[in-house]
């Protein structure tokens, strides 16, 4: 029976939802993800004063283009945990203010690309055959054909700055338009452009007197500003026409309305301005008014399709971040979601450090493979209760390929990172009945598919705030992972710490502290019911670990290694 209203808690009870705010038209289809489960206000019209004031009410914020999220937005956003933007230039996003409050910014990279492509192509037509004036002198009743004598594209050349995914989509229309396509992008890959048939040409100068049509498609930053000035300006053909639909500012709007004025190039399709909406008097309302100008709205983004598309990709994410998920497309990710941080940032740490020391200790200096290896990372006592581990995921990729990649994991591409590089990695909750030693307990278990005999393994745990090895190998004793380490695989016999203090002594290096560990009494065990010794006394042998300060080089790790008693030596700095 369904319960009566009578019985419903009184609705100052009632937990508030979560609140979003969205100041900009944005479709539908994705905000109905959202209105399930939060209250969603569409406010259009808000002043940047009204938004600051109403902010502080807000979990989320839903753009595009046209609101400026500054630092005082976020700053009063004290409830804010994600700013998305339906879209994907973040030029209107103090991306490092909400990094530094820990408001996740999310945009769609990808979800209007095609409509900023055909934009583009459509204002190449517009500005090669008059469109704005011929439509404007029709609807004005005159008839004035010989004066809107246009040129064609085919067989012209398209001059590409930024050849990313939306000059890259501007690149495959222009040359099914028939034309010759060069373009400037230090980054772009030579053989991606190369199979689409484009010239990539090193630099402005190379490109700027070549081509008929010139188009811009970097993100607006402090390089790209300006980026195309009076001097460029003037390296280019008379007869040649530019396009913007990137952002206000990559051409300098004074010195191409001095351009057009003064007859340097033939005319301009644009449809991003400096300041928008466009401020009467300044050079940029000057230039939508001008006669070689097909000027549009910022309308790159303003399809039916792109509109649907990036507002289904950041509602998406709205949604799986405010009920405490990962974001898909994250501007400004971390390794940890801000409502995590009190409870996984120790021992995200100490997974990081377990992956380096991996990398180091077995890899590195043992010349191990890494490649053959899985991983499995086992979380104990209260970590194995957390239903959200991704973030220990990451950290043990970040900690694995730190030695040998520069690149940046977070909690987004940790995933991607991992199968780029070939890491495979489990996860076990562990549900021993006893619990743990240490509460936060995490083993890193190593193994060579089909081979059990082959383990490695490393086991830590944090408490208060500090995090502590407490197993390498077959060793243990707990040490902190920090700094220079130098961990000495020897035989446990009286005179070992004289030996090692005299070889570092000789070499200026100060032992800041030194941690024994000795073999797993399971192992010493087993060591004690084995025939004699293996490779040595096996039940005799220890860890010994030194955190040092100092420059430790080969001359220092050779005169350790051929110490009395010193079965190896490994360098570690974590
Ligand atoms: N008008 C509109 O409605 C729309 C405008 N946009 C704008 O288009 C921009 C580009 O978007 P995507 O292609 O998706 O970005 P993207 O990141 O895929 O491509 C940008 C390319 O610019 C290149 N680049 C950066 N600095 C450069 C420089 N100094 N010289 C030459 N190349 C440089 C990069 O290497 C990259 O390949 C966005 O940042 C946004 O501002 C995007 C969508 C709609
Ligand atoms: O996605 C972009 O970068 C755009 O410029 C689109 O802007 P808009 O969402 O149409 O205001």
């Amino acid at each position: 029976m369904a319960p009566s209203a009578t019985h419903d808690p009184p609705s100052s009870m009632t937990p508030a939802r979560p609140r979003i705010l969205v100041p900009e038209k944005v479709s539908p289809d994705g905000l109905a993800l959202l209105t399930p489960h939060f209250d969603v206000d569409n406010r259009l019209g808000l002043s940047a004063d009204d938004i600051v004031t109403l902010i502080p009410q807000y979990h989320g914020l839903i753009v595009r283009s046209e609101t400026q999220v500054t630092a005082d937005v976020l700053q009063a956003g004290k409830k804010l945990r994600v700013v998305a933007r339906a879209g994907v230039g973040v030029d209107n996003i103090d991306v490092p203010a909400a990094t530094t409050q820990g408001i996740i910014v999310v945009n769609s990279p990808a979800g209007n690309i095609l409509a900023a492509a055909e934009h583009t192509v459509a204002l190449l037509l517009a500005t090669a055959r008059n469109l704005g004036r011929a439509d404007g002198t029709v609807k004005e009743g005159r008839w004035e054909r010989s004066k809107l004598v246009g040129v064609e594209v085919s067989s012209k050349t398209l001059g590409i700055i930024g050849l990313g995914k939306v000059g890259m989509n501007v690149a495959r229309m222009a040359k099914g338009l028939g034309m010759t396509v060069v373009a400037v992008d230090p980054y772009a890959s030579t053989d991606i452009a190369r199979q689409a048939g484009v010239q990539l040409v090193p630099g402005l100068q190379d490109l700027l007197p070549l081509v008929d049509f010139l188009t811009i498609h970097t993100p607006l930053l402090a390089t790209t500003l300006d980026l195309i000035g009076e001097e460029e300006l003037k390296k280019m053909k008379k007869t040649a026409r530019v396009l913007n639909v990137a952002r206000g500012g990559v051409y300098n709007e004074a010195a191409l309305l001095k351009g057009l004025d003064e007859g340097w190039i033939a005319g301009a399709g644009i449809d991003v301005w400096s300041s928008e909406p466009l401020q009467p008097d300044s050079a940029a309302a000057k230039l939508s008014k001008h006669p070689k100008v097909v000027a549009t709205p910022h309308l790159g983004a303003s399809t039916i399709e792109a509109q649907e598309n990036v507002s289904m990709d950041v509602c998406k994410q709205v949604l799986e971040i405010l009920r405490g998920g990962l974001p898909t497309s994250a501007v400004n990710a971390p390794i940890i979601l801000p409502e995590e941080y009190r409870k996984l940032q120790p021992s995200v740490q100490l997974v990081e450090k377990m992956g380096r020391l991996y990398t180091q200790h077995f890899v590195r200096s043992k010349g191990g493979m890494m490649g053959r290896r899985r991983f499995e990372l086992i979380y104990h006592g209260d970590l194995a209760g957390m239903p959200n581990t991704k973030p220990l995921f990451a950290a043990l990729v970040k900690g694995l390929v730190a030695s040998f990649s520069d690149s940046h994991v977070n909690i987004v591409n940790a995933t991607l990172i991992a199968k780029e590089k070939g890491i495979v990695i489990s996860e076990t909750h562990s549900r021993e009945a006893q619990p743990p030693t240490f509460a936060n307990l995490v083993t890193l278990r190593s193994y060579e598919a089909g081979n059990s005999g082959n383990e490695q393994i490393i086991e830590g745990y944090a408490s208060d705030e500090q995090v502590y090895i407490s197993k390498l190998d077959r060793f243990n004793g707990a040490f902190t992972p920090e700094g220079t380490l130098i961990i000495l695989h020897n035989y446990d016999e009286p005179g070992k710490i004289g030996g090692v203090g005299m070889v570092l002594g000789a070499h200026g290096i100060n032992i800041k502290f030194m941690q024994v560990a000795s073999l797993d009494p399971q192992q010493q065990q087993m060591a004690a019911v084995q025939d004699g010794p293996l490779d040595g006394p096996r039940g005799n042998e220890a860890l010994m670990i030194l955190g040092v300060l100092g420059p430790v080089d080969n001359e220092v790790l050779e005169g350790l290694r051929n110490s009395e008693g010193v079965l190896d030596v490994s360098l570690v700095k974590l």
